[in-house]
Parts: C-alpha cells; structure tokens; sequence
C-alpha cells in the first residue's frame, strides 16, 4: 500500500514503463490512491480499514464465485439467492478477494460480473445494515467498497456487468464499476437509494455523473427512477438488451458471445486498449497521452503487430 499525502488533487506521477508502476495520484489530504497497470490501493488514514473487515466478518452468507476459462474470459458471480444476491459482510471481503485474483491473471482479457439464480443483486444485506448503522461504520463499509470497486474498474479486462432480473441499491452501483452494461428485456436497474433514506456510498454516483451525465444521475437518484432496457438504452447506461429466456445459462451464453466480439486477439492487446480508455477516462488530457505513448510502446513491435505486417493484413 502506498499513502502519499498531499493537500490537493494534482500530485500525479507518471512513470515510463506502463507495463509495471504506472500511474500514480493522490485524491486529497485524507485519502491517497495508486493506480498501476495491474493494482489499485486506497487508504484513508482517518478510517482503519482493519476493523471494518472483522465487522464484515461477523455477517457471514452466501459467497463470491470466480471461474477463469481459457478463452481469457472470467465470470463472477454474486451468489445469495436466498436474498435476492444481497451483499453479505463476508461476500463484500470475498470481492475483493476475487477483484485480486483478476489483478494478477496476466491471460485475462474479460470479465463478466453476474448475480446467481436469474437476478443480479439487491445491495447490501439490510441485515448488515441494520446492525452497522452509525456514520463511522457506514463509511468505512463505503470506503471499503468504493475501493474494491475502483479496483474491478480499473482492471485490464473488458467488463460487463450481465443484469438479469433486479440490480438494486448496491446492486446498481456494482453495475457501474464494469465497462458495459447488457440487461435482459425484463431486467431493472433502480438506485434506491433515496427510498432507504440514503445517497451512494460505494462510488456509485460518481461514476454515474460519468456514464450518464449530471442530469440523467439526478433523475436516477432523485426520483429513485426505475431504469427499464429502454430507457437505460436512451440515457446510455445500457450497451445492449438481451433476450429475457428463463435459464441462467442462456442468459450468461449471451453476454460471452457479447463481450467475446470484443476479447478477439491477443491478450497483450487487448488489455492494452482497456489501459488507453482508462487512462483517458481517468487523467487529465495531458497525462493520458503521456500514459497512451506508453502504453502504445508496449505493443509496438510486439508479436501481434509483427505478424499483422508479414500478413500485410487488408482492412476491406
Ligand atoms: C448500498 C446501499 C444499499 O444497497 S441499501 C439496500 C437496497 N436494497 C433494498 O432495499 C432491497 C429490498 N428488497 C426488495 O425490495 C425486495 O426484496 C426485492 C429485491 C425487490 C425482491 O422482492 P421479491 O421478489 O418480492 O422477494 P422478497 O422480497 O420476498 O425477497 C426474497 C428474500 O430476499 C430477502 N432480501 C431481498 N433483498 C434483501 C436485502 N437487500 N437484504 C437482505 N435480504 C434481502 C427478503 O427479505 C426475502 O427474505 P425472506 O424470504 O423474507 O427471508
């Protein structure tokens, strides 16, 4: 873990080889963030990180699945049927846990992110809630949250968040820590947040305001509005609707033969065109294209782009 202190946003440290440390910022006088190619850290050095975990601990249920497949393709599942894929304490360690073992798959390319049992999530298990309910637990579990989401995000695979049946809540915010939203033509996604008396706590909002704008975030959350394929597809919070078929399975086949038109290829490309988003959607105009060079010097010459020029490859 790095914690470097600084008073304002701008401390940025850009380093040549993106293939290792890349990026580096701190966020403010409390908190501090490094962002590398393959690893996320924050810590707030008002709020031990510690504590919350055995907080956590004690709301056991249900669990986090992670399966790998050769193709480069990863899939986890929220798995909590019996609350309708609620967030227990110890599945939000469990995702993190699973957000690490994605970090150091050098042969992953995408990730699908699916709730069990033909709905995705229902946010956090109100029973957790209930019992952790002062502000300084709320926001260590949020502070918890946000950074195992900002890690998911920031990983070098294509994500897409499958939302079959309710994302809620939490549920909803997880959808916008993946690259792309696909949705089944009966899915829903509400924040309903503001009905529970609450705002976003796990990052959701702020990424929100970068998806679908300022205006179409208030809507979201002022109204708790619920967001049906259609309008999702209006406002730009869902890629793409699939067919609403009974079966997990089907469901799951659609969103791999979606992500796969885009994980064609060879890894080290792919991951490299996840890093160049990622760095123009998070840094400052000049840093990105300093971050994109370097990222562009990691496959320039590589293997893929070599046999491309001995095929004289045709773009017909
Ligand atoms: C980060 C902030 C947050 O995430 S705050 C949490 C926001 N989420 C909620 O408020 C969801 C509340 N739940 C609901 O609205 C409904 O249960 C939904 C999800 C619409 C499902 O309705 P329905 O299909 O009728 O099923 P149901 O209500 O009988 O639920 C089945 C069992 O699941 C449970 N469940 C559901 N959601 C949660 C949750 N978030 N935490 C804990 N348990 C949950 C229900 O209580 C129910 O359990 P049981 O069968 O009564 O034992």
């Amino acid at each position: 873990m790095v914690v470097t202190r600084r008073r304002t946003f701008s401390a940025l440290l850009i380093c040549a080889r993106f293939g290792q440390k890349c990026l580096s910022w701190t966020t403010s006088s409390r908190s501090a963030v490094r962002f590398e190619s393959r690893n996320v850290r924050s810590s707030h050095t008002s709020l031990s990180a510690g504590d919350i975990r055995e907080k956590l601990r004690a709301f056991p249920g249900g669990s986090i699945d992670l399966k790998k497949r050769e193709s480069g393709m990863a899939v986890i599942t929220i798995n909590n049927p019996a609350r309708m894929n609620a967030f227990s304490g110890s599945m939000m360690l469990e995702l993190e846990e699973r957000v690490h073992e994605l970090e150091t798959w050098s042969e992953g390319k995408g990730v699908i992110v699916q709730g069990a049992a033909g709905t995705f999530c229902s946010g956090s298990d109100l029973n957790a809630v209930r019992a952790i309910s002062n502000p300084q637990d709320g926001m260590k579990m949020c502070e918890f949250m946000q950074t195992t989401l900002t890690r998911l995000l920031r990983l070098p695979l294509i994500s897409v968040a499958l939302v079959e049946g309710k994302a809620l809540g939490g549920g909803a915010e997880l959808t916008t820590a993946c690259d792309f939203r696909l949705m089944t033509s009966c899915g829903v996604i509400q924040f309903v947040h503001k009905q529970m008396g609450l705002v976003p706590g796990w990052g959701g909002a702020s990424r929100l305001v970068h998806i679908v704008g300022s205006q179409n975030s208030l809507k979201l959350l002022a109204g708790a509005k619920k967001v049906d394929p259609e309008f999702g597809k209006q406002i730009g919070l869902v890629d793409e609707v699939l067919h609403c078929t009974s079966g997990e399975r089907n469901t799951l086949d659609q969103g791999e033969q979606w992500l796969s038109q885009f994980i064609k290829g060879p890894e080290a490309v792919i991951r490299a065109v996840k890093r160049v988003v990622l760095s123009g959607r998070e840094l400052p105009l000049e840093e990105a294209l300093t971050a994109e060079r370097n990222v562009f010097g990691t496959v320039w010459g590589g293997p893929a782009n070599l046999e491309a020029l001995a095929l004289k490859t045709k773009h017909k």
